[in-house]
């Protein structure tokens, strides 16, 4: 049977309550852009696979609530993170102010690999702007993330942003992902020529019994 995939990876989306995260993510998974708000209650996840350089690459990706009273349940989940995603709204000030608090949450709890990238979502609303591009590229700079703006609501830069970061946790984690494509190589090669051989043990056995 092919195999479905290579690696699995766990990804995180983090921001404050109403910046789009639950929007993009199914903008990202499911193709599909609904405008109501309706609040995460602790965390959501999907899934979806990607093609890396030749790697078929499963994301798990986990949306986690915004809001504050959550947060002793969505802490949980930083550790076991690979990437993560910061989000905040364009059109939100407050959302971009609090991106320090959610970097020093992160840099408490989640593991010194992890990769990070950010994303000010909401920039079909150019009108409604509160924070400039160049604010969010100068922050994404000083804290060495890659930076994109996005929308949910056109698609712009959804997929783009989600597979950048997908692809600098293969970066970081390409040593234990060749041992491990290496070894499944491999240990699939040895089956196959296990299985071949066993037909051929069959058959000669076969011929050998045969009295006609
Ligand atoms: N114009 C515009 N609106 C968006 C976009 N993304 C999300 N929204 C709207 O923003 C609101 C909040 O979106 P959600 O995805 O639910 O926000 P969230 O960050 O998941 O919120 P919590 O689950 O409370 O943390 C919804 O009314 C969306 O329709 C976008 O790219 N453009």
């Amino acid at each position: 049977m092919a195999k479905q995939y290579d690696v699995l990876f766990r990804l995180l989306m983090l921001g404050d309550s109403g910046v789009g995260k639950t929007c993009m993510l199914r903008r990202f998974t499911e193709s599909e852009f609904d405008p109501s708000h309706i609040s995460t209650i602790g965390v959501d996840f999907k899934m979806k696979t990607l093609e890396i350089d030749g790697i078929k690459v499963r994301v798990q990706i986990w949306d986690t609530a915004g809001q504050e009273r959550y947060q002793t349940i969505t802490k949980q989940y930083y550790r076991r993170a690979q990437g993560i995603i910061f989000v905040y709204d364009i059109t939100c000030k407050s959302s971009f102010l609090h991106l320090a608090k959610w970097a020093s949450d992160v840099d408490e709890c989640a593991p010194d690999v992890v990769q990070r990238i950010l994303v000010g979502n909401k920039c079909d609303e150019e009108l409604m702007r509160q924070v400039t591009t160049d604010q969010g590229s100068k922050l994404a700079e000083t804290y060495g993330m890659d930076f994109f703006e996005t929308s949910a609501s056109t698609n712009r830069n959804i997929s783009e942003s989600f597979t950048r970061l997908a692809e600098l946790v293969l970066q970081a984690h390409k040593r234990h992902v060749d041992v491990l494509l290496g070894s499944l190589d491999d240990y699939l090669e040895t089956a196959a020529l296990e299985e071949e051989k066993g037909g051929q043990d069959a058959e000669d056995n076969a011929q050998r019994s045969c009295v006609c």
